[in-house]
């Protein structure tokens, strides 16, 4: 299995290559040069396995059997390990033809953990046979940068640099990534919006002096890695509900577009996907792409749903590749005139493509509140501000066939954005007891302005500490 960079100009990789480069050296994102595709009897023998079994037997068809599924399943085994939940990710019903597939069962409640755990493992295994030590930066609305630091904590061959917005994520986000004291962990609290935090990771990517003097590796989204494991928990909840035998449908709450791009990896590769539905809180730009193909970049706006404020969504560029017939320079072009005029100029018939598969529909913060309280009262459901989104979305925009049930990513635990749900229900979900004394525990970060060189001299100065140096 070999990886080709969106823009063209990077050299082809393996999975284990993919793994450590994070984001392709053109800027690029990788993408498997090509999709494998399973018939539907082997979409039925994967049916009934558990889930560490079938994440197991997905991710093999991705890494060209290094690791093979044999190495990968105890890996995986031990990655779901400490999830709250037996079957690791719950199909629960909600409404007559409404699922949530709840992904929050892990150790920071939110569904980066499905990826990152594993993630953690996966770097781990792979450094210590390459006697590599790397420098992990990463981008969070909130959630990443949580699970990220989960993952890699205390971790021989890795240092860790989070970059989150200053005062845009829950108190129990920060919380969850400042008072994480391990050496090997540092938090930048950027006086700026995410998508200001992620650019400035990937400049730091993009500076190849820095870059290779660091060893930067990366867990956000724009390492393949992460996609691939976040396609086997949308294969396990459509066998669950009849798939291959019965198309499903799913609604996914988005901000960079990670998690539903797994789901259309999924249906490339066979899965009787009916619809994608892409749920938006006040930071429209997908809704507004999806309905009138206007792909405009307007200012980040905070909301209930933090975790979603995000205007430049990096995995689209991978969904762009596809739509624009994987023409890498096209896709560089497209890329590069969104960067300089804020406009993305998909092609007609591209975007037609795009909607004959994805619905947008977005749901502002008095909607959110709505509809938490909604599923509390008629359902019985506790949800979160973005499960919120996902759910309203999915009855918004259903598929036409009512005998297609919709499947919501439940994406985050209630817990972590109590403040929102007790205002819509009048209820304060607790964290678990492993989190009771959150509030007490002493952090720690540091707060610098949205500039690169400020930001690579922490890094820098971050690694060498924990190097020795
Ligand atoms: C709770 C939650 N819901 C939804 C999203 C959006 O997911 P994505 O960025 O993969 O589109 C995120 C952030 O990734 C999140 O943390
Ligand atoms: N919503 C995310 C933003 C980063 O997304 P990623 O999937 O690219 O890591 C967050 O919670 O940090």
């Amino acid at each position: 299995m070999r990886y080709i960079s969106t823009r063209g100009e990077a050299p082809a990789r393996d999975f284990e290559g993919v793994l450590l480069a994070g984001l392709a050296e053109d800027g690029g994102l990788f993408v498997p040069e090509t999709w494998p595709v399973l018939t539907s009897a082997e979409w039925r023998k994967l049916r009934g396995l558990p889930y560490p079994a079938l994440a197991a037997r997905i991710l093999a068809l991705f890494t060209g059997g290094q690791p093979d599924e044999a190495a990968l399943r105890p890996l995986l085994e031990k990655a779901y390990a400490g999830f709250g939940h037996p079957a690791t990710c719950p199909l629960v019903q909600i409404d007559t033809r409404v699922f949530a597939l709840e992904l929050f069962h892990g150790p920071t409640l939110a569904f980066k953990d499905m990826a990152m755990q594993a993630l953690g493992l996966l770097f781990d295994a792979t450094l210590a046979r390459r006697g590599e030590r790397v420098t992990i930066v990463g981008a969070t609305s909130g959630d990443t940068g949580s699970a990220a630091i989960e993952a890699c904590r205390d971790r021989a061959a890795v240092d860790i640099v989070i970059l989150h917005p200053e005062g845009r994520t829950s108190e129990v986000q920060r919380r969850q990534m400042t008072t994480v004291l391990s050496p090997n962990v540092a938090n930048l609290a950027v006086a700026g919006s995410f998508d200001d935090c992620q650019d400035l990771v990937k400049a730091m990517f993009g500076d190849a002096p820095f870059r290779e003097e660091m060893k930067l590796a990366a867990v956000n989204s724009i390492n393949w890695a992460r996609v691939a494991l976040q396609i086997p928990y949308y294969v396990s909840a459509a066998l669950a509900l009849g798939a291959p035998d019965r198309e499903v449908a799913f609604s996914v709450p988005t901000g960079n577009f990670g998690n539903v791009l797994a789901a259309w990896a999924a249906r490339r590769m066979g899965l009787p996907i009916a619809q994608l539905i892409v749920g938006s809180n006040r930071n429209d730009i997908l809704a507004r792409f999806l309905s009138a193909n206007d792909m405009t970049v307007r200012t980040v706006e905070p909301s209930l749903s933090p975790s979603m404020d995000i205007q430049v969504s990096s995995n689209f560029e991978r969904l762009l590749f596809e739509l624009l017939g994987r023409d890498a320079k096209a896709t560089a072009g497209t890329m590069r005139r969104f960067r300089a005029e804020g406009r993305m100029p998909v092609p007609d018939e591209a975007w037609k493509t795009a909607t004959e598969v994805f619905r947008g529909f977005a749901l502002d913060d008095q909607g959110t509140l709505a509809e938490i309280a909604r599923l509390h009262r008629d359902c019985g459901y506790l949800a979160d501000p973005h499960t919120a989104v996902g759910t309203a979305a999915a009855l918004a925009v259903p598929p036409s066939d009512p005998a297609i049930p919709v499947v919501v990513a439940a994406t985050a635990h209630p817990a972590k954005f109590p403040d929102a749900v007790q205002r819509a229900t009048g209820i304060a979900p607790p964290l678990p007891p492993r989190l009771a004394d959150l509030y007490q525990r002493p952090e720690r970060y540091t707060r610098l302005p949205a500039d690169l060189s400020a930001v690579e001299s922490f890094v820098r100065a971050h690694a060498r500490r924990n190097r020795g140096d």
